[in-house]
């Protein structure tokens, strides 16, 4: 099981309301598809520590004050593959920077390209960038890679208190 982390760093984006930090990945896991900095957790580290780090390698921002948003589980036709830690937060410093990993892009909350995104996200992280807690479970069968798998099912409970995962 492979413990993961992803950070959506939020900002006043004006009359439009809120903007939503997100990545369009150039490598691994999701290539080609947006998502939130995030990385897997290296040994010795916390989630939020893992976060933190990986906001700063992948895009160039320093995050602060990490909100656990949710905790997701990812099977792989029944076995638990990975585990997501998710964050939100609203103390950024810094512009943000492509790296090899991603190509950063500030986005307004109500138009985030479900569509290129991974199947899930569009369950779940409308509501975490509204300010809610998940837990959430989603099944993928068909086999290694998991963003090749099909997506057939999943489970969500809302408003769950989260530690927060420091
Ligand atoms: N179903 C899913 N929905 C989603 O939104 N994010 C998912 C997901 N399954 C995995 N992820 C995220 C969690 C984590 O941030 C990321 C895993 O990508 P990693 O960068 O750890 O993987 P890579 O294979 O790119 O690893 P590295 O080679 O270490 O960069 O994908």
């Amino acid at each position: 099981m492979i413990e993961t982390t992803l950070c959506f760093p939020l900002r006043d984006g004006g009359d439009d309301g809120d903007d939503v930090l997100l990545i369009e990945k150039r490598r691994g896991l999701g290539e080609g598809w947006y998502n939130g900095p995030g990385g897997k957790l290296e040994s010795g580290e916390t989630p939020q520590e893992c976060a933190v780090r990986e906001t700063r390698e992948e895009v160039g921002l320093e995050v602060r004050d990490l909100e656990k948003a949710g905790e997701l589980t990812f099977l792989l036709d029944g076995e638990e593959h990975t585990r997501c830690h998710v964050y939100r937060t609203r103390s950024v410093t810094g512009e943000p920077s492509a790296s090899a990993e991603a190509d950063p892009e500030w986005v307004p909350v109500d138009d985030v390209p479900y569509d290129r995104m991974w199947d899930d996200d569009h369950l779940w992280l409308p509501g975490v960038l509204e300010g809610a807690t998940v837990v959430g479970e989603f099944r993928f069968e068909g086999g290694e890679p998991l963003d090749e798998a099909e997506f057939v099912a999943h489970d969500l409970e809302w408003d769950v208190p989260l530690g927060n995962g420091s």
